[in-house]
């Protein structure tokens, strides 16, 4: 595939780790353009990165083949509309805003090629994963174009309709929060167990990070690996029974529930 252009308007974390992300496979630096009003981010993403940065978001899109909205939700509308008049009818737009829905894009943009994405912040690592969501206007091979850039720095994984990306937020968006809370609570719990704070730390971190790692690279699902681990009357069917009477599995659920609603609420909101 020929090395499309690429514009992200707005350069803060997201956008400097799928730019980096980027670099990395290859993308030439001519390729990619940035638009940022921080004059640290700019000069920063020269530096790292070599590529060409703007103060004007109109310039920097310019002759552009796909457009990255990564500022913050609730300026995308002023952006979008700041743009509007400088959009050629070719160009594709990949929003990463939360909450930000193809229809609302589309109503300050016109209608155009729109691809929706939930990133997470783990794509500072290059270990992220999002879900896709593109409307009708999008080619194939602009799809292909847009799925590039996300895979730059994870899984990039495709849905069918646009509510998924709702649960697509509160499962993977907001997820990564879920697991530091797992990572604090068990640090805490380890601590008042008698380990120095520090050591309850680096275990709760590295078990978390070797349990996803066999999570992910095992060819048995999550439930048969915590089988595996699970002695008959030992210490942690002890622990993992204590979960449940807790009621873990539907406060799991209502706590994901409580996200994706919100998630729908923010778009509804932020649409106007
Ligand atoms: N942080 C997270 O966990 C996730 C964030 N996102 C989305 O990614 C987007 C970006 O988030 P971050 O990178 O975390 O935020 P950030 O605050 O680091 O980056 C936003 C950048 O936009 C710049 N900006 C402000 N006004 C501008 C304008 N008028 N034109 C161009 N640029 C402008 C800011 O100076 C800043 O550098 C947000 O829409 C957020 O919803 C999506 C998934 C996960
Ligand atoms: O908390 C939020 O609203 C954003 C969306 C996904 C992660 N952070």
């Amino acid at each position: 595939m020929s090395n499309p252009i690429i514009t992200f308007v707005g350069a803060g974390n997201m956008a400097a780790s799928l730019i980096g992300g980027l670099r990395a496979q290859g993308v030439p630096a001519s390729a990619i353009r940035a638009s940022e009003p921080g004059s640290e981010q700019r000069n920063r993403l020269q530096r790292e990165h070599g590529i060409a940065t703007f103060s004007d978001n109109a310039e920097a899109i310019k002759g552009a083949d796909l457009i990255v909205l990564a500022v913050k939700p609730q300026i995308m509308k002023a952006v979008c509309l700041d743009l509007a008049a400088h959009l050629a009818s070719n160009q594709v737009i990949i929003s990463i805003a939360a909450g930000i829905s193809c229809a609302s894009l589309e109503s300050w943009l016109g209608e155009r090629p729109v691809v929706r994405c939930m990133p997470n912040t783990p794509a500072l690592l290059r270990q992220g994963v999002s879900g896709l969501f593109a409307n009708p206007r999008v080619s194939a091979e602009q799809k292909a174009q847009a799925e590039q850039v996300l895979s730059a720095v994870g899984l990039a994984l495709w849905l069918d309709n646009e509510a998924q990306i709702d649960a697509v937020t509160a499962v993977s968006g907001s997820g990564p929060a879920y697991f530091f809370l797992l990572i604090e609570a068990m640090t805490e719990a380890g601590e008042q167990l008698g380990l120095p704070r520090e050591t309850a730390a680096r275990l709760s971190i590295q078990t978390a990070l070797g349990a996803a790692r066999m999570a992910s690279e095992s060819d048995v699902d999550a439930s048969e690996l915590r089988r595996r681990v699970t002695s008959p009357n030992g210490t942690t069917e002890a622990a993992i029974n204590t979960f449940q009477a807790g009621g873990f599995e539907a406060l799991v659920q209502q706590a994901l529930n409580a996200a994706a609603n919100r998630s729908a609420e923010l778009a509804e909101q932020l649409g106007q």
